[in-house]
């Protein structure tokens, strides 16, 4: 297990450019088995969720050509089915949350498809059913393992039909949509997810062919074609990491310009962060933040006290709710956190409140974080990291501090931050990977 070693109390200064999206990446990378075809993908990030899928794909026989340090090449003209029969391929699928998303494109091209669990954050439940009532409905048979091993199957192929998600499951929606491509006729999705990821494959998918109306709305209407050819996507920058490092200059008292973030794309995340007294300035394209002593929440317009709180999209992401909340705790004012999605994923709190965080866990999905006001810092401690978004969250904090944090199980913080150390070192951060 690899761990960083931070020495907090130093302000940040310069420019970062935020890596490709991990999200998009995941379901980019999938649909690349929709086709006999090339295609073609840049700004993919080099992060171990990804990379753990390109080496998944590869071993499934689609062929792998790297262009550039972020750019590939994938054709999957010779898929061996053969290859989903081995405990390899059950260990690497149940590695990462990403591989589910080969579901939807096997079972639609080749007529089947199986997957162990798939693995990814622990933070709860994150259960399938959505993904597999809306392969059922367009004609997948699904038999159950277990409960953690899936298979499924279409031996006459796939049929449109309509349907209406119980909810709007992001990978799940992916998932019916790459089927749908390929399906006969016309599939409705109702409630479906709509983030700019998923409009990004539905936008990708197009330019291979695909017939799909109502492209970021909550309905979906997929003409199946008989056919997809080979396109090339770039993915967009990772909004989740653009969100982090907002919250990295606030806590660290830091001037940072956030490089190249397609703004129109990140919806209300800047304005969540303001919420937080947060100063942020758009200059063109990229985001500025200047350096702030103070940062003030804001209260409802009747005085009460702000919840921020995870929703579908165009709500605000859960993947950024950790770093949310660590970054109140320096803010002055109170702020009420709402994990709606997922059960486990505030328990980092711990650690927060051993550095000398002032926040209530209220229940697993809500904390109340006093804010310090910068007038006490935190101070450095040893912590594990629990998952990918905690474990920034964490990092920030002892970026913050006063001395020296220890934090372990960065693997986790690995599978989905691009040379996170290399990249704030450059910044003016004192970490060393131990
Ligand atoms: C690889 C990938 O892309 N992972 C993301 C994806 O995971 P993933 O696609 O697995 O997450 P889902 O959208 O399926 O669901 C996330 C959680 O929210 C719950 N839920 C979902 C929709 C809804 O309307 N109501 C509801 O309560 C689900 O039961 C589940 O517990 O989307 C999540 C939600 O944005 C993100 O946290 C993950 O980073
Ligand atoms: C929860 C996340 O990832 P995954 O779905 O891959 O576990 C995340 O990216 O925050």
């Amino acid at each position: 297990m690899a761990s960083f070693e931070v020495i907090g109390g130093h302000p940040l200064k310069g420019e970062i450019v935020p890596q490709g999206a991990k999200n998009e990446a995941l379901q980019i990378l999938c649909a690349v088995l929709l086709t006999p075809e090339a295609v073609t993908i840049s700004n993919i990030p080099d992060i171990r969720d990804v990379n753990k899928l390109i080496e998944l794909l590869r071993d499934m026989g689609v062929k792998v050509g790297k262009l550039a340090s972020d750019t590939y090449r994938f054709q999957a003209d010779a898929v061996n089915l053969d290859y989903l029969d081995t405990p390899e391929f059950i260990a690497q699928a149940g590695a990462l949350r990403g591989s589910v998303m080969i579901l939807g494109p096997m079972l639609t091209r080749f007529g089947k498809c199986q997957l162990p669990k798939p693995g990814g954050d622990k933070i709860g439940r994150r259960p399938m059913d959505t993904h597999f009532l809306g392969l059922e409905k367009l004609g997948g048979k699904l038999t159950l393992e277990g409960t953690d091993f899936y298979r499924i199957k279409a031996d006459n192929g796939l049929t449109g039909a309509y349907m209406m998600l119980d909810e709007a499951s992001v990978t799940g929606t992916a998932n019916i949509l790459m089927a749908a491509a390929l399906a006969q006729g016309t599939t409705t999705i109702y409630n479906a997810a709509c983030e700019p990821y998923l409009q990004q494959l539905c936008k990708m998918l197009v330019r291979m062919g695909a017939k799909i109306n109502g492209i970021g709305s909550n309905l979906l209407t997929i003409e199946g074609v008989q056919s997809l050819g080979g396109t090339e996507h770039r993915m967009l920058p990772d909004m989740i990491e653009i969100g982090s490092f907002i919250g990295l200059a606030a806590m660290t008292g830091s001037e940072i310009t956030i490089k190249d973030c397609q703004i129109p794309e990140l919806g209300i995340i800047p304005d969540t962060f303001r919420k937080l007294g947060i100063k942020l300035e758009f200059r063109g394209d990229d985001i500025h933040i200047p350096a702030q002593d103070h940062y003030e929440i804001a209260t409802y317009l009747d005085g009460s006290i702000l919840t921020v709180s995870d929703h579908t999209w165009p709500g605000f992401t859960p993947d950024l709710l950790s770093i949310v909340l660590v970054v109140a705790t320096q803010a002055k004012g109170t702020v009420l956190i709402h994990q709606k999605m997922f059960e486990s994923r505030l328990f980092f709190v711990d650690k927060l409140i051993d550095m000398g965080a002032q926040v209530i866990l209220c229940d697993p999905h809500r904390a109340t974080v006093i804010g310090l006001d910068q007038r006490q810092k935190l101070r450095g401690i040893s912590m594990t990291s629990p998952d990918i978004r905690a474990g920034v969250a964490l990092l920030i904090a002892a970026l913050s501090a006063e001395g020296r944090s220890v934090i372990e199980n960065v693997e986790q913080i690995d599978r989905g931050y691009q040379y996170i150390d290399q990249r704030l070192t450059a910044l003016g951060a004192k970490i060393r990977r131990l």
